[in-house]
């Protein structure tokens, strides 16, 4: 599998599979508690960690809904907002130097096989980060460290992947907002918080999250930059698909990073 191939999240109003392209592209996901805003975002961490083209970033401020991946990623921040701020920095850090790498090249985005790798940056919680924990100047670090990774890391293979339970205008200010071309609205407590999420206006057009049923987790509206709202039901990878994704996928990286030798099958025996 490729980052740079369409990742699958689940089906549309007609069954049919839907399918986002990533690369170049954020995804923002909001929705009530148990709306299934993991579900989506195992559904992405599993498919960039299938692809060998891709390198994994995980924020988790609960530790348990991407732990499964640690062993898939680079780095695994946990409940630690001076880690997750020196974790970002490093990343605007590599994001200049790619920059720079680009101008020296002439060049103004990254390319399949390019001689930089993808980074999927996953954050769950970013309310934890940048509203819970810390000093305020902690958190206003890390939504200004965001911010610049998410408006400027799309061309260097940077993709950020962020999910809230706290859909406010305080959390995700709308200038941060328009700045994820994917955006999921999963079940939202009000139709506020759901245009805070999709786009101010389009509850008043009849596309809300909040109309969607609380028996219904997994299911949500899916918005492109410049698209109008549709109806998605998000995949669920329950806790022991996702673990065996991730021994698969470990694996995968320690064989192509030569530490481990690919098992072979048995050669026949001669007649
Ligand atoms: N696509 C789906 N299909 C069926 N069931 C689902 C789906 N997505 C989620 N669920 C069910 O809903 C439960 C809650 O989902 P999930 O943990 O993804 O929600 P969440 O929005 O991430 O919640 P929280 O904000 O509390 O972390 C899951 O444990 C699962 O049982």
């Amino acid at each position: 599998m490729s980052i740079f191939d369409p990742v699958y999240i689940g089906i549309d109003e007609f069954g049919h599979p839907k399918r986002v392209p990533l690369i170049e592209r954020n995804m923002l996901i909001g929705g009530e508690p148990g709306s299934g805003k993991s579900g989506l975002l195992n559904g992405v961490v599993a498919h960039a960690a299938l692809s060998l083209d891709c390198r994994l970033c995980l924020l988790d401020g609960k530790r348990v809904e991407l732990g499964q991946w640690r062993k898939c990623a680079d780095v695994f921040v946990g409940p630690d907002i001076v880690e997750a701020n020196k974790t970002l920095h490093r990343l605007q850090i590599m994001m200049d130097n790619r920059y720079a790498y680009l101008e020296s090249c002439e060049r103004r985005k990254i390319k399949p096989a390019d001689v930089f790798t993808a980074y999927l940056v996953a954050i769950d919680e970013i309310a934890y980060y940048s509203a819970t924990v810390g000093s305020k100047q902690q958190r206003e670090e890390f939504s200004t460290r965001l911010r610049d990774l998410v408006a400027r890391g799309r061309a260097v293979g940077i993709i950020v992947v962020a999910a809230t339970q706290r859909p406010s205008s305080t959390i995700i200010p709308t200038d941060l907002r328009d700045l994820f071309a994917w955006r999921f609205a999963g079940r939202c407590t009000n139709d506020s918080s759901s245009d805070i999420v999709l786009g101010h206006g389009w509850a008043q057009k009849g596309w809300s999250a909040n109309v969607i049923s609380p028996n219904n987790p997994g299911a949500g509206l899916l918005i492109a930059e410049s698209g109008s709202p549709e109806l998605v039901k998000v995949a669920f990878l329950d806790d022991r698909t996702c673990a065996a994704i991730a021994a698969y996928a470990a694996t995968l990286r320690a064989t192509a990073a030569g530490m481990v030798t690919p098992l072979r099958r048995p050669r026949p025996r001669a007649a």
